[in-house]
């Protein structure tokens, strides 16, 4: 017999989070926010007073205002509230693709003598398609791990991959599909045990699972922001640089933005000295702005406590898809897995279209998944039941 979703809502310490949301009433329950999270009030307030005072009112003199520094200001607020990270080293720029892209440039420039790149046929595909462009343009391989959809990239499975070839191993700290959670700290040992340099992927962590990049010595990092961060719908991305690859650390979109002097307009490219030097054209200041409100959020519930509410809904949400009876792909020790659950089933798409009919919005992923996102700030326990019954009517028929 599991515990009423109303005493659990009501025992919640971020059960009034909720309401610093948008909830639309007329969906049942929504459990796709390691996709795209809620849109906060703040935001709305935030955004129609930018478009109005800040565009409207001061144009032109908006950049100097204020909106020039807002990739680095907002990436250290992000950085200090979300990674662990000290001050000048993230900057929020661009797309996570794009950051992927620049991140292999210069992570693979730090060890020349070396020629493969290590990432996971698990990863996210914007991810493995860059990891084969980039290293074809610079004349690499690329080694392939082959790792349990389950268990993942486990430290054994990633340290017989290394050797002396190694340059960058690229990896996804939480599974998209399987939710599973991998230790970062002990990869990032690991890769550096082998002289190499790691990239992780936060975009299914950040803003879910508390994160230390300096304390672990992550030597780079990306993430999305439109997910547990609820930046929005092409939110821009970050990128981390730790303090000590800075100067070395050469991308290749070199636009006037990472220049050393952004006005000075010089005949020659400089780089800047400090983490500007990832940045590459003007950036969205409204994308910034709904960033910076999404980060205050976090930062004002505390990411531990996020964490203990993930914990908490995720461990709900397979006690309750246990009792229907369903195969569950994500790993059941809350230390190893993010803030969603997978369900696999063989008629996936046909149950999360049904689900969706019913006011369920969950997402299926190719080509039996259907995962559940748990966002602590926004989803109630009340939702995750509401959601589990329907489950149960939707697949009862399908079988
Ligand atoms: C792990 C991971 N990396 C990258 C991306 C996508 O990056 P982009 O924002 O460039 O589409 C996603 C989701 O879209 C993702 O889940
Ligand atoms: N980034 C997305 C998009 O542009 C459209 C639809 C969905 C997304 C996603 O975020 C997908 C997500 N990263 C995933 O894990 O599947």
């Amino acid at each position: 017999m599991t515990t009423s979703p109303h005493e659990l809502d009501a025992a919640d310490p971020l059960a009034s989070f909720r309401d610093r949301f948008v909830i639309d009433d007329d969906l049942v329950a929504y459990l796709d926010g390691n996709s795209l999270g809620r849109l906060p009030r703040a935001t709305l307030e935030r955004l129609a007073v930018f478009v109005r005072e800040e565009w409207g009112g001061r144009l032109i003199r908006g950049w100097a205002d204020s909106w020039v520094d807002l990739p680095v200001t907002v990436g250290d607020e992000l950085g200090a509230a979300l990674l662990g990270a000290a001050a000048g080293q993230t900057v929020v720029a661009d797309s996570t693709s794009v950051c992927i892209y620049k991140l292999l440039h210069a992570a693979s420039g730090l060890r020349p003598g070396r020629d493969e790149i290590v990432i996971d046929a698990t990863n996210f595909p914007t991810d493995r398609y860059l990891v084969d462009s980039v290293a074809a343009a610079r004349g690499m391989t690329v080694r392939w791990l082959e790792p349990d959809l389950v268990e993942n990239v486990t430290i054994e499975v990633l340290a017989a991959a290394l050797g002396d070839r190694t340059a960058v191993v690229v990896l996804s700290h939480v599974d998209y599909r399987s939710g599973t959670l991998l230790d970062l700290p002990g990869l990032t040992a690991a890769v550096h045990a082998a002289g190499a340099v790691v990239i992780w992927d936060l975009c299914h962590s950040a803003g879910a699972v508390p994160i230390e990049l300096d304390a672990a010595e992550v030597d780079f990092a990306v993430g999305c922001t439109y997910k547990y961060v609820n930046g929005g719908p092409g939110a821009p991305a970050y990128v981390y640089v730790a303090r000590r690859h800075l100067a070395e650390a050469h991308q290749p979109i070199t636009g006037w933005w990472s220049a050393a002097d952004l006005f000075a307009m010089s005949d020659t490219y400089e780089s800047s000295p400090t983490i500007r030097r990832m940045l590459s054209g003007t950036p969205p200041v409204a994308g910034l702005l709904a960033v910076q409100e999404g980060v205050r959020l976090i930062a004002e519930a505390g990411v531990e406590a996020v964490r203990t509410k993930s914990e908490a809904l995720t461990a709900y949400a397979i006690e309750l898809v246990d009792e229907i009876g369903l195969e569950i792909v994500t790993p059941r020790d809350p230390a190893l897995r993010g803030s969603h659950v997978t369900v696999r089933h063989p008629d996936a798409r046909a149950v999360a279209d049904r689900l969706v009919e019913r006011g369920v919005v969950p997402d299926f992923r190719e080509p039996d998944l259907i995962r559940l996102g748990l966002s602590p700030l926004t989803t109630s326990f009340a939702e995750v039941s509401a959601a589990a019954r329907i489950l149960a009517e939707v697949v009862a028929p399908i079988g």
